[in-house]
């Protein structure tokens, strides 16, 4: 394996709704294992930005290749290739932890035998042996987010896309649900992932931040706090933010 193997390559990525460019000209890479935190203000463009890596929209121009497949022509292997979790796409919340489990293991082509040990390690591993045959509806926020996360990685995928993935919980949460992260990363699984809670910007290994469409800034966060002459990375956030025309 390279040492430093690209698995998101954008180049000059855009999408136009009309005249209007969302998402314009962006180019950077995301190295295997990596965390890539993916910072922007309402409106800056994130998930357009996401949905065409995810090969869900098609680019106006630019190009991309994610885990070495072609953003135009290979949408249905990037598909395979990569977890998604997002506030607003989740698990059933009227099936079990159990039923959850298996079924997107079915999805992602697992065999029962493969469902069978990764349901006891993840299990295991949140600690939610006792509850496993409980509805996820009745699972606290917290814990239907590490769920997710968990199910979301279930089939290994090269890289997994993390829309908002914490929003509405504390800070410890917020933390625990992190620890999953960093084993993902650990076992080689990039993270792609959008936030507005600057306590996580500063958990990335390296951080973009959009201003209207455009990727503004990319770095470690020591160095955009370095470079902005400032101490948290909510400073560099509000410097580049407050520039900004869209949003709220
Ligand atoms: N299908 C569409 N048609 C027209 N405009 C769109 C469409 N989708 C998004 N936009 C516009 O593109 C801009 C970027 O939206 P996008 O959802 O990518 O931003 P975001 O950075 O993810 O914001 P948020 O943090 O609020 O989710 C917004 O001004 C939005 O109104």
């Amino acid at each position: 394996m390279a040492a430093d193997e690209k698995v998101i390559v954008a180049d000059k990525l855009t999408k136009r709704f009309g005249d209007f460019i969302a998402t314009n000209e962006i180019t950077f890479e995301v190295s295997k294992g990596e965390i890539f935190g993916f910072l922007g203000a309402n409106g800056a463009g994130k998930t357009t930005a996401m949905r065409m890596l995810c090969g869900l929209s098609a680019p106006t121009s630019g190009n991309a290749q994610i885990a070495g497949y072609d953003i135009y022509s290979q949408t249905e292997l990037i598909k395979k290739n990569i977890g998604y979790m997002s506030q607003k796409f989740s698990l059933y919340e009227n099936l079990t932890i159990l039923e959850n489990i298996e079924f997107f293991g079915g999805i992602y082509g697992l065999t029962d035998q493969q469902i069978k040990v990764k349901t006891e390690e993840l299990v295991n591993r949140l600690g939610l042996k006792s509850e496993a045959k409980k509805l996820v509806g009745s699972l606290p926020l917290g814990w239907k987010q590490k769920l997710s996360f968990s199910v979301a990685v279930l089939h290994e995928p090269k890289i997994v896309f993390l829309d908002e993935p914490t929003g509405g919980v504390d800070p410890v949460t917020r933390r625990q649900f992190w620890d999953l992260i960093y084993e993902a990363a650990d076992r080689g699984i990039t993270i792609f992932v959008t936030t507005h809670y600057m306590d996580e910007a500063e958990y990335c290994n390296r951080i973009s931040i959009m201003v209207d469409g455009r990727l503004e800034v990319l770095d470690t966060p020591a160095n955009l706090k370095r470079s902005f002459g400032v101490g948290t990375m909510d400073e560099v956030f509000y410097q580049l933010a407050r520039s900004a025309k869209r949003g709220d």
